[in-house]
């Protein structure tokens, strides 16, 4: 019982804002449990029904009371229960009324043998043990229910055992050393039952619940692994899995293009200003690069203080791409961070452009080293401007000769 109850305490936890565990137990088991119940009821009403014979064949004199009983009284409350099993109440209503019609046909049993006068209903009589077999092992209702259900069995089997004609205080005795057994052995089962499939389902919640949370931990790592801690920027990992995703896409390869932003003279920043300082430098400069670019473009941490953008636009990205990588490179300029170990005196950035044809992994390598070659041109042409590789110029050219001959 302390098990049963320390289950019971555990199901009277709220799942929601409006309902218990116990609540979300029966309605997650509620197609599985009603399933097995109207599966019971069909078969134990086909058996009691089926018993009319066996009454006419051992107590012949109560054969017209057993027919009218069984059939007027407990078949028509079979229908109601099985119309009842369709209504949309709690599973637990439906296994209590279960129970109360076991409990019906019991006593209804009860008040045929009660008027017999047939000395074999003493022998008939320990058939009645039956409906308690059926209240607790056969239907498997809950404990509780199934201990009320027994009780009240085994009050009405033992109160018209003393009506049955030839009863004597030994045939009750010996009925009771049978009788007994039964009813705790069965309660036994039926409460080990209930305590396992609790358990079960508690078990199971809680299985579920460490999933959720793993997978929800899982997702966050994924989310962490993607991402530049100092700048918040996805990373090269990240840039890796958006090239991938976009090189396995079906279709016509994309044209896209490759911006590359190295901060100037950032070792003489750290050198100056001091390491954490240069953090804080970098994070302005990614700050500056998200608001220049669009939605669709992927902006990557791609080394120390180097910045990579991946520019995807349907429409003419080596135009747009050179104009993104000016604002860029615009918008740094005008952050005038202090630069002091510069001839400009503040912050400033260059930047390479490529673009082209992107059909796989490998040709996005090639627009990243040219974008990258572009870059060195920039900083070797003095800094704080934008190159763009003549491998992108080369490929403009190609995809309007290719369209020209189209038309
Ligand atoms: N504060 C800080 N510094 C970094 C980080 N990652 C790389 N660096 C520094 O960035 C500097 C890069 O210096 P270099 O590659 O020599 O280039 P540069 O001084 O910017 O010179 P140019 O690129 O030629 O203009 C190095 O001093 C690195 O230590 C970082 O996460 N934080």
């Amino acid at each position: 019982m302390h098990r049963l109850s320390y289950y019971y305490q555990q199901l009277s936890q709220p799942a929601d804002e409006t309902s218990s565990v116990r609540d979300q137990y029966d309605r997650d088991r509620h197609d599985e449990r009603l399933h097995s119940l109207k599966r019971v009821c069909g078969w134990l009403a086909l058996f009691y029904f089926t018993y009319t014979l066996v009454d006419i064949y051992l107590i012949p004199d109560v054969s017209m009371r057993s027919f009218a009983l069984r059939f007027g009284l407990v078949g028509p409350s079979t229908l109601l229960l099985f119309a009842y099993f369709k209504r949309p109440v709690s599973i637990r209503r439906k296994e209590l009324a279960a129970v109360c019609q076991g409990c019906l046909g019991a006593l209804v049993w009860c008040m045929i043998l009660i008027s017999t006068q047939t000395p074999d209903v003493l022998n008939y009589y320990y058939a009645g043990l039956v409906f308690i077999l059926v209240l607790t092992i056969v239907a498997t209702p809950p404990f509780e229910q199934s201990l009320y259900g027994t009780l009240l069995v085994f009050a009405a089997l033992y109160t018209t055992i003393w009506f049955l004609p030839g009863a004597t205080m030994h045939y009750v005795l010996l009925h009771l050393s049978v009788g007994i057994p039964v009813t705790l052995l069965s309660l036994m089962a039926n409460y080990r039952f209930s305590a396992e499939s609790l358990r079960l389902y508690l078990e199971k919640l809680s299985v579920d619940q460490l999933r959720r949370e793993l997978a929800q931990r899982n997702r966050e790592l994924e989310k962490l692994s993607l991402i530049d801690p100092l700048t918040g920027l996805a990373n090269r990992r990240a840039l890796t899995n958006r090239i991938s995703q976009l090189t396995d896409q079906a279709g016509a390869p994309s044209e896209m293009a490759v911006v590359i932003i190295d901060v100037d003279h950032f070792k003489a920043f750290n050198d100056f200003y001091g390491h954490s300082e240069g953090d804080n430098c970098l994070c302005a400069v990614a700050g500056a690069i998200r608001t220049a670019c669009g939605t669709n473009d992927l902006i990557c941490r791609y080394g120390g203080e180097e910045f990579l953008v991946l520019h995807i636009t349907p429409f003419s990205p080596a135009a747009n791409a050179r104009a993104l990588a000016e604002s860029i490179r615009g918008r740094i300029d005008c952050l005038a961070m202090p630069h002091q170990p510069t001839q400009k005196g503040h912050v400033t950035v260059s930047v390479g452009v490529c673009s082209g044809l992107l059909s796989d992994a490998s040709q996005l390598n090639t627009l990243i080293e040219h974008a990258d070659e572009a870059l060195y041109q920039a900083k070797r042409k003095g800094r704080n401007r934008v190159e763009e590789s003549a491998y992108s110029i080369l490929m403009t050219t190609q995809n309007l000769r290719a369209a020209t001959c189209k038309e």
